[in-house]
């Protein structure tokens, strides 16, 4: 049984002073029947690790280098994360294939860093509008999951995030049926390649406008495992009601 991750990423906004956040996350959710995993901005991770310490909110980052170390000026590595307290990494976010110009190959690269440091991979993928109205999602997702996916993916307790890229911060949310031709495509992708043990194991959220509201819809629909919540995972108040949907369909 895949145990369900409600997980929130706050891209490039926080300060110390969310942290209080945290604090009340926790507090709300004492005995959580699902994981529950918070992504702040780098700045924050060893703050919020130590806010959250021995309780049930687990810490992440959004991105990092796929070298150990060495002449990066401004980026982060794996190891670096895992001391800072961190539990997992976001990687190939729309957002920074687009931003950042990261391709499949880098994305594969840092998550084969990334779980080689023992922290979950969650790596992204998503049609943008244009792909979608072309017919070609299955095919974009075949060659993002073939491109970004080490083999080393199989074995460990990774995520895969399928955002669509027209649903990020846009209130549209894809009809239950097209999430669940996905997520579905995606497990079975899954299996071709790694087989069905893994293909089972691997937990496949949904990211793109999950708010309290639809939160309940989005968790029935097979093969969805929970959720990359990015807006509504800023405050308690939008969050917290995701977070005790998604226990409740566990
Ligand atoms: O990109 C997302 C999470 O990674 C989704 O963002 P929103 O929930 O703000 O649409």
């Amino acid at each position: 049984m895949r145990r369900k991750i409600a997980a929130g990423n706050w891209k490039m906004n926080g300060t110390g002073l969310d942290l209080a956040m945290l604090a009340d996350l926790c507090d709300r959710h004492p005995a959580p029947r699902c994981d529950i995993l918070i992504c702040p901005p780098a700045p924050l991770i060893h703050r919020a690790a130590q806010t959250v310490r021995n309780n049930t909110v687990a810490i992440g980052a959004q991105d990092c280098h796929a070298e150990p170390s060495g002449a990066h000026t401004g980026d982060v590595s794996a190891a670096m994360l895992a001391d800072a307290g961190a539990s997992a990494v976001i990687l190939g976010h729309s957002e920074r294939r687009q931003d950042h110009g990261e391709t499949d190959a880098s994305v594969r690269a840092k998550a084969q860093a990334v779980i080689a440091n023992g922290l979950t991979a969650i790596v992204c993928v998503g049609e943008t509008l244009a792909q979608r109205d072309a017919g070609d999602t299955l095919d974009l997702i075949t060659s993002q999951l073939n491109g970004s996916l080490p083999d080393t993916i199989a074995g460990h307790s990774n995520v895969i995030a399928y955002e669509p890229i027209w649903a990020i911060g846009t209130g549209r949310v894809p009809a239950a049926a097209q999430i669940g031709e996905v997520h579905a495509f995606i497990r079975s992708t899954l299996g071709q390649r790694f087989g069905p043990e893994t293909a089972a194991a691997i937990r496949l959220l949904y990211g793109g406008s999950v708010k309290a509201a639809n939160a309940a819809e989005i968790f029935s629909v097979p093969d969805v495992d929970g959720a990359l919540v990015g807006g509504a995972s800023l405050s308690v108040a939008d969050f917290s009601p995701i977070v005790s949907a998604l226990e409740a369909s566990a």
